[in-house]
């Protein structure tokens, strides 16, 4: 007996030969086919909804592992996903907001959410948590955050569907944008994690914010190095900030002009806020008081810059809850955007402010700072700055912070780093024998 394949597909002409068939043969033949087929017919309903049924399970699987969560047992669109997203976003005080904060495991936003969750705020963050420094940091201010009950959603802000997903769970009235690509100097070693987040992030972002049905108010980091080479002080809001020195700050003005264009298309409403060096505890590892205290506890030399003629380098320092009471403030005085589903319907604020402390401290005195709160003294390697980016001082006028955000730093350096150093000692374990249990 012929094989099925053989009967169909014949392999040589010559088996073909229904002109000389008899009747009964063709009859015969014809019902062998059309059983034949019948069963080819399942065969191939059956191969189909196999295929459809792994395709569907694949995309699953690939949709969702874009969107996996930090927990073993947390996955996007999984109940108990949207469930915590849901609960960390609930308002507890009167016209409370709702606030999506980016980069919510970071410096900034760790204080930040914690600051608005403790007023009754809801809060949702969300963080890529990448290896820019230390990630265990940022999972250590993630569980800080999680005994406030405030989520963090782990995913990019490059990341549409997962950026839609949240605005259908929840209508954010505000967003707190402070994911970055931080650090003036790594950006000659790594310029386009720069391009990923500060530009290509924001635009995602920008364009979630512009179709949502309510257009959230947007708050968002921009940086005292968009003034760049500029001399004249202190730095001003009006100031020119064509002359970035590094491509850190590039794309921090970059940002400046996109956040413009989204005000002017769509009317969303923007605050841009310039930090001048922020610092104190739960801070970041690559910037100069945190590296130079792990270098002089462990007895290591550290190198400081110093300008042309030996002239010291000296920034505007400014203590991180001060940093966060003008971005509190910000979100507060935020007028609404007046667009909906990416129309426009009226103009929309667009604001820049200068969150600085007003009073430069050079290099040199912050190291004699630490070197008092450590007890110990710094191996300084004095070194000409290289030009990588850097510039040799930042000055900030905040008077127009003051004006019209009741902004008044409060904190001065010796106070902030006496902060910072015992949260350092503390978080890792030079107190007592314990780390890692440290409150804000
Ligand atoms: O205010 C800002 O716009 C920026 O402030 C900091 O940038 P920076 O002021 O360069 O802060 P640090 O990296 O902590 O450096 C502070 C000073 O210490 C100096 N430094 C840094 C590192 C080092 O090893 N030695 C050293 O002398 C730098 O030249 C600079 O003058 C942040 O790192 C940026 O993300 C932020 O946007």
């Amino acid at each position: 007996m012929p094989q099925l394949e053989e009967e169909l597909f014949p392999s040589t002409p010559g088996r073909i030969k229904s002109d000389r068939m008899h009747y009964n043969t063709m009859n015969r033949t014809f019902h062998r086919c059309f059983a034949s087929t019948s069963t080819m017919f399942l065969w191939a309903l059956f191969l189909i909804a196999l295929t459809a049924s792994y395709i569907s399970f694949q995309s699953f699987i690939t949709s969702g592992s874009r969107y996996l969560h930090h927990t073993s047992h947390t996955s996007i669109g999984d109940l108990h996903w949207e469930k915590q997203i849901r609960s960390s976003a609930q308002i507890r005080r009167q016209n409370g907001l709702t606030v999506l904060v980016t980069g919510a495991a970071g410096f900034v936003g760790t204080h930040v959410s914690l600051a608005l969750k403790k007023r009754g705020d809801g809060v949702v963050g969300i963080d890529n948590f990448n290896d820019y420094y230390d990630p265990s940091l940022k999972k250590s201010r993630r569980s800080m955050l999680e005994s406030y009950h405030i989520f963090i959603v782990k995913g990019d802000i490059n990341d549409q569907k997962l950026l839609a997903k949240l605005f259908e769970i929840v209508p954010f009235t505000h967003v707190m944008h402070l994911a970055a690509q931080a650090g003036v100097r790594y950006a000659m070693e790594n310029p386009n994690s720069y391009v990923h987040s500060n530009i290509a992030g924001l635009v995602t972002l920008l364009e979630q914010c512009k179709s949502a049905d309510r257009q959230p108010a947007i708050v968002w980091a921009s940086s005292s190095s968009v003034y760049g080479l500029n001399e004249k002080v202190p730095f001003s809001e009006s100031d020119q900030t064509d002359q970035p020195a590094s491509l850190y700050a590039a794309t921090k003005k970059a940002g400046e002009e996109i956040t413009h264009t989204y005000n002017h298309i769509y009317g969303l409403s923007i605050t841009g806020l310039r930090f001048f060096t922020v610092y104190g505890p739960w801070g970041r590892p690559d910037m100069a008081y945190f590296s130079f205290t792990k270098n002089i506890l462990q007895g290591k030399p550290i190198t400081v810059y110093r300008g042309k003629d030996r002239v010291d380098l000296a920034r505007d320092f400014t203590y991180i809850d001060d940093i966060v009471k003008g971005c509190v403030a910000s979100l507060d005085t935020a007028g609404k955007s007046t667009g909906s589903g990416g129309k426009k319907r009226g103009p929309a604020p667009y604001r820049i402010y200068n969150l600085g402390n007003t009073s430069p401290v050079t290099v040199p005195a912050l190291v004699s700072i630490l070197e008092k709160n450590l007890k110990m003294k710094a191996k300084k390697n004095m070194v000409e700055m290289p030009g990588n980016g850097d510039v040799p001082f930042t000055h900030a006028n905040i008077s127009l912070a003051q004006r019209e955000l009741g902004y008044k730093p409060t904190t001065d350096l010796s106070t902030g780093l006496r902060k910072f150093v015992k949260w350092y000692l503390t978080y890792y374990g030079y107190n007592q024998g314990k780390g890692n249990s440290v409150n804000l």
